[in-house]
């Protein structure tokens, strides 16, 4: 049986290993964000209109997703879903970055005008 997050944290006695404890997390989870990032990049090039970014349906079923994984890690759900949804307006805002760069370097088709 895997343990959970919430047991792997280590009983500290001062803020230097609290934070200690912190900074090497942040090493683990800045790489993972920075992939995740390429992501947005990827789906970027993949969707063809600039409106199709913002996915609430998709938005809803991570937070869903990740609220229960919270729980079963031991940890709080609202704390997670409030970082999700944060986490993914920044990645909205760079998806859209993402999308406008690749329409202006011409990897882009540019979208048929739909009919009157
Ligand atoms: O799944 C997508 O469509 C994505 O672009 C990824 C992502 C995400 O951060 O997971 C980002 C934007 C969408 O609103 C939904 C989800």
């Amino acid at each position: 049986m895997s343990t959970r997050a919430i047991d792997r944290t280590r009983h500290c006695s001062s803020m230097a290993q609290v934070r200690q404890h912190i900074d090497a997390l942040d090493d683990v989870l800045v790489p993972l964000l920075v992939e995740r990032g390429g992501y947005m990049t990827q789906a970027a090039r993949i969707k063809t209109e600039a409106a199709q970014v913002r996915d609430e349906a998709r938005i809803e079923q991570i937070v869903q997703r990740v609220r229960a994984r919270a729980a079963a890690e031991g940890g709080e759900p609202q704390v997670i879903e409030a970082i999700y949804r944060a986490m993914m307006e920044a990645y909205i805002a760079f998806e859209h970055r993402e999308f406008a760069r690749l329409v202006a370097e011409g990897h882009k088709q540019p979208q048929e005008e739909s009919a009157p």
